[in-house]
């Protein structure tokens, strides 16, 4: 599938294939957009489009086959296969992820942690093992990592970053404050609670 799709729309699909997968799991067969907007929270229109760009999925009057999206989105979403993601920075976020891990209910773990406490280098938290910076190339190669999650003090935020990029990583979710330069080619997911919250108080300021 090489359909260049919108961020927006590409940021979308988890939700629907999560809530596809309810449906089905409650046999229901198919779905319009009209209630796929109703339980998800996004307008039909938008759906009608973001479905659009797979190309003609729905039938006017009948509604979205349940099976046939989830198969496509499964296929886009690359469900099938196990990505491992490597974490840097084991501290007190660090740790919740790890404890968190994601392949409870996702195709996504935490395969490899990084610190460089020395107390820490060598251990096993929550399954995964932690290794030291000096191992970082290494062992993203060994097991063809190329996300990685950084969860380490904002002050060496980019140093650790071009060290990521170095080693062949191509996507990093960053939870520190920093807006971190990478090359073109590198993807990066800023996750700010901060932002988050202040826009949800924002929001409710403004009701
Ligand atoms: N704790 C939270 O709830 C929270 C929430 C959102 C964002 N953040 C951000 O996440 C980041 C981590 O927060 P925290 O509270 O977990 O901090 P923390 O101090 O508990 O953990 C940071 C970890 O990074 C490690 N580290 C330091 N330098 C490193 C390096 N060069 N390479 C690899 N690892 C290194 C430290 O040894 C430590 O284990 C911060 O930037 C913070 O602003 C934290």
């Amino acid at each position: 599938m090489e359909t260049k799709i919108p961020e927006a729309t590409a940021k979308r699909l988890p939700l629907y294939y999560r809530y596809l997968n309810n449906l089905l799991n409650a046999n229901k067969l198919r779905v319009s957009s009209t209630e796929l907007a109703e339980a998800i929270q996004v307008d039909a229109a938008t759906i009608r489009r973001d479905f659009s760009y797979f190309g003609t999925l729905g039938k006017r009057g009948y509604g979205y086959d349940v099976h046939k999206l989830i198969d496509f989105f499964k296929k886009i979403l690359d469900q099938d296969t196990l990505t491992n993601v490597a974490l840097i920075g084991v501290g007190n976020l660090g740790h919740a992820l790890l404890n968190f891990n994601f392949h409870k209910n996702s195709n996504v773990r935490i395969g490899a942690a990084f610190d460089i406490d020395p107390t820490m280098i060598g251990s096993v938290q929550s399954n995964v093992p932690v290794y030291g910076m000096a191992q970082l190339r290494e062992q993203l190669q060994e097991q063809q990592i190329k996300i990685a999650i950084i969860t380490i003090p904002a002050a060496i935020a980019q140093k650790v970053t071009d060290e990521l990029v170095q080693s062949g990583i191509k996507g990093i979710m960053n939870f520190t404050t920093v807006r971190v330069s990478v090359p073109a080619e590198v993807r990066i997911q800023n996750i700010d609670l901060t932002n988050e919250l202040q826009s949800l108080i924002y929001a409710i300021r403004h009701d």
